[in-house]
Order: C-alpha cells, then structure tokens, then sequence
C-alpha cells in the first residue's frame, strides 16, 4: 500500500459514515501512511461557510447544486490535489457522489447537468475507493432523531431520502470497480471487521 489514494465515504443522513471515518483513518495511520482526513460541504474556511448556508438557507435547487460544486473546486484546490500531490491518503466525508443522491436523486436536479458540473471541477479525478454506508430510511432516522437537531435536509420527509437511497444504489452498480457497500444496519464492531477486510484488500 504505497500510492496515494483518495477514499470517500457516502450514504444517507444517518447512515454511520462520521461514526466509521476516524476508524479507517487510524487503520491506514497503523500501516504508516499519511492521512488527511476531510469533509463536504466543507473542508476550507470558505467550504465551511458555504456549508453553513447550504446546510441551513433555503434556495433554488440549482443555486444549492452549484454551491455544493464550488465548496469542492475550493477543496479540491486547498486540500484534496495537494494532499494527494504529496502522497497522503484522503479521507472524506462525502464527495460529488452525495450531489447525484441527494441534489440528483432527492431533489430531482437533471443528471446531466450534474454531469456537466462534475466534468468542469473535476474532469480528472475520481475517488480511488466509495464506501457506501447502506441503511433502511428507518434506522437512519431513528439514529438521528436520538442524537441531535436536524439541519434543512435532516429535515426532508421520507420519500426524499428514499430517493436519495435509490440513487446512490444506481451509482453503486454504474461503478461497481469503485463502490463497495457497507450493510450499515449492523453493530459498528461487524461494520468495522468489514472496513478492515475492505481496506487491507487496497
Ligand atoms: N452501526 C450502528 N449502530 C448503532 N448506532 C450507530 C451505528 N452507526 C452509527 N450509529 C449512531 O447513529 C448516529 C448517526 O451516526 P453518524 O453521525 O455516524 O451518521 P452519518 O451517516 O455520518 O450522518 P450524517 O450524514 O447526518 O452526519 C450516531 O449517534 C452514531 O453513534
Ligand atoms: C456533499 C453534499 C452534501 N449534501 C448534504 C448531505 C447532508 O445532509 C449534508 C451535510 O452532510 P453531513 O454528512 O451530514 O455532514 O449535506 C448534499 O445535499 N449534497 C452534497 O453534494
């Protein structure tokens, strides 16, 4: 395990990603690898703040798209391709595959044009590895609704994030090379046998 490699982490509200994310972290630290480990939105003091705006504002659908896309040209900028440029592993939490399930699949944004985005921040550049925590609508709100105050897309009803679900399937089958899913409805010690199995299989 020498090159770098960019591993992003997906799934629908709820669905455990944050939880697992320091876990395969400190598994790649433990082989001696340097790991930068980030979010989005979010990862740049200027990602950060459109977060708090996409997170809380209501807006069209595609202004909300497109601030998704910018937050990662600059996060790309300042942190991924420097990052991965020196040689350290990336870590995030969520990248454009959450704009296909939740800007595409949720709110119904063409895919096209999403595409058209995706071709113009990052024509190159693809995640080395997607973790795709999968779980029922069900579980995922009642792990949220134990926990905290929900933001404006916590706050979608149920068809929303069925949708959102579907959509990250479909990508999970248009890029089987890419993708593995995590059967999230599992206790986190059988979830993290599987991401140690999944990892030192890189
Ligand atoms: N496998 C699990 N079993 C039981 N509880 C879990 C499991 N995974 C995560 N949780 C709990 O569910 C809650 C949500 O988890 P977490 O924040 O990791 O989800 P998330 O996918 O990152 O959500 P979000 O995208 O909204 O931040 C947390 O309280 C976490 O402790
Ligand atoms: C990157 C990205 C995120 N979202 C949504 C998905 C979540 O509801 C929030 C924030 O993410 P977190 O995992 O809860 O920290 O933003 C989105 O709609 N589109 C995106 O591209």
């Amino acid at each position: 395990m020498t090159s770098a490699k960019f591993i992003t982490f997906e799934g629908i509200d709820g669905a455990g990603k944050s939880t697992h994310i320091g876990y395969v972290a400190d598994l790649l630290r433990a082989r001696g690898l340097t790991v930068v480990s980030t979010r989005e939105p979010g990862g740049t003091e200027l990602g950060e703040a459109l977060r708090e705006l996409v997170l809380h504002k209501k807006m069209h659908l595609e202004t909300e798209a497109m601030l998704m896309f910018a937050s990662r040209r600059e996060h790309l900028a300042e942190v991924i391709e420097p990052a991965l440029g020196r040689g350290d592993w990336v870590v995030s939490d969520r990248f454009t595959d959450a704009t296909f399930a939740y800007q595409g699949g949720g709110r119904k944004l063409s895919i096209q044009k999403l595409e058209v985005l995706e071709q113009w921040v990052h024509p190159h550049l693809q995640p080395d590895l997607t973790l795709l925590f999968d779980v029922s609508l069900e579980v995922a709100r009642a792990r949220l609704d134990a926990t905290r105050d929900l933001d404006k897309f916590e706050q979608e009803k149920a068809t929303f994030f069925a949708d959102t679900r579907a959509e990250y399937l479909r990508r999970a089958s248009q890029f089987p090379a890419r993708f593995r899913i995590v059967d999230s409805t599992r206790s986190i010690a059988d979830i993290q046998q599987s991401l140690a199995q999944i990892i030192s299989a890189l």
